[in-house]
């Protein structure tokens, strides 16, 4: 008579051996599987275009693809190292199947000092994980890429800016109207490779104001952390430029404005003509040419203290100021409707409406506190040649006349078309 311990022992054995021999079938049935999966991979500048067409799910059971893309590259010390630049999971077969246009998903970072001017390798593994047996990994290496020898260089340029109406009284909640101009200011920003070049500076070079300028990067990290935390606008309104692009310009009209109504940086970020109120932005197609005549008259001014000049008139005189800031919202959204009007109106008649409001403008800016002498010489000059209202559309000769006057009381002029693109990257 066998004892119970013998009993349970013979029976666990045979369980385990026959859980062996089912494991052992599984496996070999993986020879019978005939798995032919295939992909391609194109990259375009920053855009990976990828297309795997094989997938193979079991009736009941969870296959899955997990694709990745790494950048490879050889060193004395290793054969093989890789960055991972972008990965995912295929979970279904009727995803397995697409195309996708991405930028790199993890940052393509040097560790050590290994890949300025080396070849690298860009490869698409992709790994078939069945519920059971064997995984197939396979991959297409594609080769012949090079970073550069040379610190990374990023191109930007940003548009300067013409407010139509209402600026100033934009801070106080009133609606403006203002344009991109076809006048940009350019950067070229260089990127150290090697992460101990980067002594955690920023340096901004003016060249043609012989300035420089240099910030703690971390700093500035910090203050645009906070100002992407405090925005409550987190993506780009019209569409051109990503939010990232908005937020240092936002953090820039703070230091020059102190208390910035965000009209300047939204139009130089995203281009076009708008309308602005409290952050709210309405993008206008203009129904009209409209080239402006654009006078420096290079008297320094700062920003900061005309804006809390008027701030504090309105402390003092709030019910006059509202009155104030109310005709200038009602200029702007006249000018606007002007500019937008397909009605059956003459481009000369609607030039003489936006003249008029200009004028009207104008003189709520001068009771506002914030003209100058200077801007009257302007006024009169272009008044003398009866060309005011021509001056938004016409072009010529005649321009060119008050042009020279302007400039020879000492001013600068510049023409310029409006309601361009916005700010723009290049890598
Ligand atoms: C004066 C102002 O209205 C425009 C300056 O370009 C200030 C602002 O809106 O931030």
């Amino acid at each position: 008579m066998h004892s119970f311990g013998y009993r349970a022992n013979a029976l666990l054995t045979f369980a385990v051996t026959i859980l062996a021999f089912i494991c052992a079938i599984a496996s070999f049935s993986d020879n019978f599987s005939n798995q032919t999966p295939s992909a391609q991979i194109q990259i375009l500048s920053s855009l990976v275009i990828l297309n795997i067409n094989w997938f193979q799910k079991q009736p009941h059971g969870n296959d899955e693809v997990f694709a990745f893309v790494a950048a490879e590259y050889e060193t004395s010390k290793n054969s093989l190292n890789q960055v991972s630049l972008w990965d995912a999971i295929i979970p279904e077969k009727e995803e397995a199947n697409f195309w996708i246009q991405i930028s790199n998903k993890y940052r393509f970072i040097d560790q050590g000092h290994n890949l300025r001017g080396k070849d690298f390798n860009l490869t698409l593994h992709w790994h078939v994980m069945p519920k059971t047996g064997k995984m197939f990994a396979d991959k297409i290496v594609m080769s012949g890429y090079r970073l550069p020898n040379a610190n990374m260089e990023v191109k930007a340029r940003a548009p300067g800016k013409i407010i139509l109406a209402g600026e100033h009284a934009v801070v106080h909640g009133s609606t403006a109207v203002a344009a991109a101009i076809d006048l940009y200011t350019y950067v070229t920003l260089r990127l150290p490779l090697h992460s101990d070049e980067n002594n955690d500076r920023l340096t901004l070079q003016l060249k043609d104001l012989s300035l420089e300028f240099t910030w703690s990067v971390s700093r500035l990290k910090e203050g645009i952390a906070y100002d992407s935390s405090n925005r409550q606008r987190s993506s780009s309104p019209l569409g051109s430029l990503p939010s990232s692009g908005y937020t240092p310009a936002s953090l820039g009209e703070k230091i020059i404005h102190g208390k910035p109504s965000g009209i300047d940086n939204t139009v130089s970020a995203y281009g076009n003509i708008i309308k602005f109120c409290s952050g709210e932005i309405t993008r206008l197609k203009s129904n009209m040419p409209l080239r402006m005549l654009i006078t420096n008259t290079k008297v320094g001014r700062n920003t900061k203290a005309l804006v809390s000049g008027v701030s504090e008139r309105a402390v003092r005189h709030p019910e006059a100021m509202n009155s104030v800031f109310n005709a200038v919202d009602s200029i702007s959204k006249e000018v606007a409707a002007i500019i937008q009007t397909k009605d059956d109106i003459s481009v000369t008649e609607k030039e003489e409406s936006v003249k008029e409001l200009m004028e009207m403008n104008q003189g709520l800016l001068e009771s506002m506190g914030v003209s100058h002498s200077s801007i009257d010489t302007v006024i009169q000059t272009t008044l003398k040649h009866k060309l005011t209202s021509k001056l938004t559309g016409a072009g010529g000769t005649v321009v060119e006349k008050v042009v020279e006057e302007l400039e020879s009381s000492g001013f600068q002029c510049f023409t310029a078309s409006i309601g361009g693109k916005g700010a723009e990257i290049c890598f």
